[in-house]
């Protein structure tokens, strides 16, 4: 038997009252930031937490595929907008009648307004060709790197600091302005800022545009439900 590595466990024990709450207040009040961003600065010790925190999500097999691009040249910001603005005509169109009125009419990003971009990547190469946990679904890397997203969302939101995700681009597009290879995945475009409010409930409900479903119909014992 090998020896238990004694010198490397934590307790395992629940958080106090407190430390729960927090966790919890950072899950439940964390929200996608789109106009709410004010101009100031991000500190830099605050921005290293919230990539330190991205940076201890889970990943399959230990791989770690994330890179995290600093995006804060407001010229550059200006161009990834302009992107934004081309797929966000296309993404319109799909809609109609009062649902495309009402699309229209969402502010879906604030790449302008929040001093930081942050374009998070994949890098599938990242732990050689064979990954353990990988074998049989080539996206667990992407998941992993989904996860570390998380993490950043939350750990900005304890820090007082507002993120949106935007994911509506084309991929070339952010390629060419980032100068990201083809075989790097995009996985997310985020716009970190200090906001001043935040909506208690997703804005997307807020504006009419959908709702958030019972917990009680998604949740099924012991398989698949049709209902
Ligand atoms: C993968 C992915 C991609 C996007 C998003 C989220 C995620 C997870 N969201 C934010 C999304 O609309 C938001 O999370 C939900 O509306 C729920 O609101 P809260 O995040 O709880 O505020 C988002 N929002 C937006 O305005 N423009 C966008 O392009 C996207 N893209």
């Amino acid at each position: 038997m090998q020896d238990k590595p004694t010198d490397s466990l934590v307790s395992a024990g629940a958080f106090s009252d407190e430390e729960r709450a927090a966790v919890y207040r950072a899950i439940m009040t964390r929200r996608d930031v789109r106009d709410e961003f004010l101009a100031d600065p991000i500190d830099d010790d605050a921005l290293w937490r919230i990539l330190t925190a991205a940076h201890h999500a889970p990943s399959v097999g230990f791989m770690q595929p994330w890179n995290f691009v600093l995006v804060r040249d407001s010229a550059r910001r200006h161009a990834v907008w302009k992107a934004f603005s081309k797929a966000n005509d296309e993404a319109a169109a799909l809609f109609e009648g009062e649902k495309a009125t009402l699309y229209r009419n969402l502010k879906l990003e604030g790449i302008l307004k929040a001093p930081l971009g942050i374009c998070v990547t994949c890098d599938p190469d990242r732990a050689g060709p064979v990954v353990l946990g990988r074998t049989h679904n080539p996206r667990m890397d992407s998941y992993s790197t989904v996860c570390a997203i998380q993490n950043l969302w939350l750990a900005a939101r304890a820090e007082g600091i507002g993120m949106g995700w935007v994911s509506i681009f084309h991929d070339a597009d952010l390629r060419a302005l980032l100068n990201i290879p083809e075989r790097i995945e995009i996985v997310g475009w985020l716009c970190l800022g200090h906001v001043a409010e935040l909506y208690d409930e997703p804005e997307l409900q807020v504006k009419g545009w959908r709702k958030r479903l019972p917990l009680e119909d998604l949740v099924f014992e012991e398989g698949w439900q049709e209902n």
